[in-house]
């Protein structure tokens, strides 16, 4: 098992941000987390990196329940992440190719010697996500596009069991987006590679892959199971409160709202 939360809700500031939440993720699976603007996807997040701690229930993260021992350096390679908020937090002004190295110690910053082992293992990964040609540059000047793609290899670079990509394809245009599903895709099928979570409020960036789904809508499960049957017609009408179309090509879902009368949609 990588991932359990059993019957977790939080309260922040007195209201309750997550309500019951039901999730369990076995070795080998890949997940989607999608819910709308506010609906607790980054809280769940912050409680998976041990940022937040549920107000009730139990969190269990590659087989340690949280609150139970100190979150080690060790667990902390155990689970990579890519997010904005991580991406504020690094140097500016060091390379593409330091901050895949800093993964190794899930530090921001080099502050250890690292290995020749380690050096090599930055320049495979930098190679594998095509980062090559800029890889001595610094972060500041790297698109957005490039920016995500080094901090996937960041995150990959400590073998992690599990890897929590947080709206990765958030700002991108199509082609630099679809460049950074296909980096994503062989990672997901790669057999020694992570169990990935997948966060977005894009239907269309669900790739084949990620073959389970939580809906999550006002901090709440609202379903949970095989994407095919998550992201459907009737399940995202209900999810939304708005009839809609999703139509799937190439093995990608696309989404679009019910031709209904303007009248229709007032009532
Ligand atoms: N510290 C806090 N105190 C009070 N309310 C909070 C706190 N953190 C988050 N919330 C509220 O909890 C709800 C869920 O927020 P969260 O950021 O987890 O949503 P989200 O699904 O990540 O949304 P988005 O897609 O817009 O990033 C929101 O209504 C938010 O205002």
């Amino acid at each position: 098992m990588v991932l359990q939360l059993e019957n977790v809700s939080l309260k922040r500031n007195g209201s309750w941000i997550l309500k019951g939440i039901d999730w369990c993720i076995q070795e080998g699976e890949h997940w989607v987390l999608f819910g709308l603007n506010g609906a607790g996807k980054t809280a769940i997040l912050k409680m998976l990196n041990a940022y937040y701690f549920p107000t009730s229930g139990k969190v269990t993260v590659v087989g340690k329940e949280f609150g139970k021992t100190p979150l080690g350096e060790h667990l902390r390679t155990k689970i990579g992440l890519v997010s904005s908020s991580l991406q504020q937090k690094l140097y500016p002004s060091d390379s593409a190719y330091e901050i895949v190295l800093s993964g190794a110690f899930a530090s921001i910053g080099l502050y250890e010697t690292p290995t020749d082992e380690m050096r090599a293992r930055a320049v495979s990964l930098l190679d594998e996500l095509g980062c090559m040609e800029y890889a001595d540059r610094n972060y500041e000047t790297l698109s957005q596009g490039e920016r995500q793609r080094v901090l996937i290899g960041r995150a990959l670079m400590a073998k992690p069991q599990l890897l929590i990509l947080d709206e990765p394809a958030n700002g991108l245009d199509f082609i630099a987006r679809e460049q950074l599903l296909e980096k994503i895709e062989k990672i997901a099928e790669s057999p020694e590679g992570p169990t990935i979570i997948f966060v977005t409020h894009h239907v269309e960036e669900i790739l084949p892959q990620f073959n389970k789904t939580l809906l999550l809508k006002k901090g709440e499960a609202f379903a949970s199971g095989d994407t095919r049957e998550m992201i459907s017609n009737d399940m995202l009408s209900n999810f939304f409160e708005l009839p809609v179309d999703v139509v799937w090509k190439n093995d990608r879902p696309l989404l679009t709202r019910k031709n209904l009368s303007v009248k229709t949609l007032l009532t």
